[in-house]
């Protein structure tokens, strides 16, 4: 839980304060003490956010899986809370899927209060955020909401046809994978995607990697962003 006390992430060296222990382990003030019983409650921990952008299909699921295996972060796939919220009939349920299916962006408010969720009942202090933000409005409300602005965003840049190739090919048998959702989908990246990309590049938080080659290439890519906050 990124309210209980730091844990010893494998990137967090002892001896020499990383960049991401230094920001990971800041303590935020200690929280009131509980009237009743005067224990206090575990400080809260700043967690280490990274959001992952990208087209769809770009890779940034699968960059993720190779992340968390080697640097143990947590992965929060903002379209897989989506569609586990669909599964589960939630009241929100059927706008998320007609939104899917149209290849629109769901309501800033519904993503990131799953997104929070999903952090707060975690055990780790370190997360990636996939496929979030996709909009300036996603952006603003989960810096309104949760408080927080990013350590560091990866955008994962691929040639539209790869994209198409890529997720054509999927096969997870995804309501939006299909060439007319795809096609929407696009569209609405390319409007919705690029003021956020701008943002991040200003506030020079933004590793733009090339997202074609092969997964451990583009790996190779990646490695050393997160291998540098640990030194
Ligand atoms: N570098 C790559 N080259 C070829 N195919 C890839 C590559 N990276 C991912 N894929 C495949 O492309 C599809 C989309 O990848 P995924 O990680 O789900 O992308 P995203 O999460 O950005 O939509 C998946 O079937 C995945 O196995
Ligand atoms: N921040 C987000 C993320 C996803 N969504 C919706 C709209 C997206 O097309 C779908 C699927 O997102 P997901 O990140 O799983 O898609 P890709 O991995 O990029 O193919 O979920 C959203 O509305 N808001
Ligand atoms: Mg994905």
């Amino acid at each position: 839980m990124w309210r209980r006390v730091a844990s010893l992430s494998p990137l967090v060296s002892r001896s020499k304060p990383s960049k991401l222990s230094q920001e990971a382990c800041t303590f935020k003030v200690w929280e009131s003490f509980s009237s009743e019983s005067h224990i206090p409650t575990p400080p809260k921990v700043t967690p280490f956010i990274t959001f992952v952008l990208g087209g769809p299909g770009s890779g940034k699921g699968t960059q993720c899986a190779k992340i968390v295996e080697e640097f143990g972060f947590t992965h929060i796939s903002a379209g897989d809370l989506l569609r586990r919220e669909i599964a589960s009939n939630s009241a929100y349920g059927s706008v998320i899927l007609s939104t899917i299916r149209e290849g629109k962006i769901v309501p800033s408010q519904v993503t990131v209060q799953l997104i929070r969720k999903e952090m707060e009942s975690s055990d780790n202090d370190k997360f990636l955020i996939d496929g979030f933000p996709r909009s300036e409005e996603n952006r603003e409300a989960f810096e309104q909401i949760i408080g927080r602005e990013p350590n560091v965003v990866l955008f994962f840049d691929c040639p539209e046809q790869e994209m198409v190739k890529r997720v054509l090919n999927r096969n997870q048998g995804r309501v939006d994978d299909n060439i007319d959702t795809i096609k929407k989908r696009l569209e609405i990246f390319d409007e919705l995607n690029w003021p956020v990309i701008n943002h991040y590049s200003k506030t020079r938080k933004l590793h733009k990697i090339n997202a074609v080659g092969t997964v451990d290439d583009i790996f190779e890519k990646v490695r050393p962003i997160f291998a540098a906050l640990s030194k």
